[in-house]
């Protein structure tokens, strides 16, 4: 099988449990090169938990993963990471007064030397990185060397989707990214997805909100009470049905 027909991420029968509660239960899917997926769920549906035992924050209790056909098993966020499956989570984990660079590079920090002395932070590898980065992902700002605390929500979230890009994610796992924002900041979250999709990234878009999960996403993959409640192609249901689907009944 070829690289490109092969799945970015596989979860085959995938379970959670926390001593007597079923988090998550024997829950599968696959995500394609360039495929948007989004995951929705009432409150406790079991998206967080799945989120997490993709991305190395929690042992699953059993089933498998498998990123690139490979069967892979995390026992640290960081591992996985490394592995090229990055999760944003609301937060963002940036360091406000830092740059792009300097947070791109976050904990990760190059080294030069100069003159032959002791090592001294590459700034100019850093603030290359941060503008060829951030034009890929078509971001523009007028100072690419300010602190990101000066930035909207929306560059901000630019910022931390940069961060991956750099690091080479070839899975993104995104938890609510267009929730705390205005319409029109939504807009370029919305497409910054169409952008890392066209770049063949595999993305897990988890949010509560209909409009934005049809503007961006291939599939949908609703879950309930921890096991699967059905899965759509976006093109080929409504938002009733997907509510429907995540109240049950
Ligand atoms: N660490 C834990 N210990 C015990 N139970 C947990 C733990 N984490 C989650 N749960 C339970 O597992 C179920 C699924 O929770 P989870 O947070 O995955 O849902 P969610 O779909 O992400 O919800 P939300 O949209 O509110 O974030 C809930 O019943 C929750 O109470």
């Amino acid at each position: 099988m070829s690289n490109s027909a092969q799945p970015i991420l596989e979860v085959r029968n995938l379970s959670k449990h926390f001593g007597a509660v079923r988090a998550l239960n024997d829950f599968s899917m696959t995500i394609a090169p360039g495929e948007v997926v989004a995951l929705a769920g009432d409150n406790g549906a079991g998206k967080t938990t799945l989120i997490k035992a993709i991305s190395g924050v929690y042992k699953p209790t059993s089933g498998e993963v498998r990123l690139e056909g490979k069967p892979v098993s995390f026992s640290t966020p960081q591992e996985a990471r490394d592995s090229g499956i990055e999760t944003i989570y609301q937060d963002l984990a940036l360091a406000d007064n830092l740059s792009i660079g300097g947070n791109i590079f976050l904990g990760r920090e190059p080294m030069t030397k100069k003159f032959g002395f002791l090592p001294v932070l590459d700034r100019k590898k850093m603030s290359e990185a941060a503008r060829d980065t951030m034009a890929l992902l078509d971001f523009h700002v007028s100072r690419m060397d300010a602190p990101v605390s000066n930035f909207s929500g929306g560059q901000r979230q630019a910022v931390a989707i940069g961060r991956a890009v750099y690091w080479n994610a070839r899975l993104l796992i995104m938890d609510e990214p267009t929730a705390a924002l205005g319409v029109p900041e939504q807009r370029k979250v919305i497409s910054l997805i169409h952008q890392l999709k066209a770049q063949g990234r595999g993305v897990i878009f988890i949010s509560h909100n209909l409009q934005d999960i049809f503007a961006v996403s291939d599939r949908i993959v609703v879950l309930r009470r921890g096991v699967l409640a059905g899965e759509r192609r976006i093109a080929d249901t409504t938002h009733d049905e997907v509510v429907k689907l995540m109240v049950g009944g």
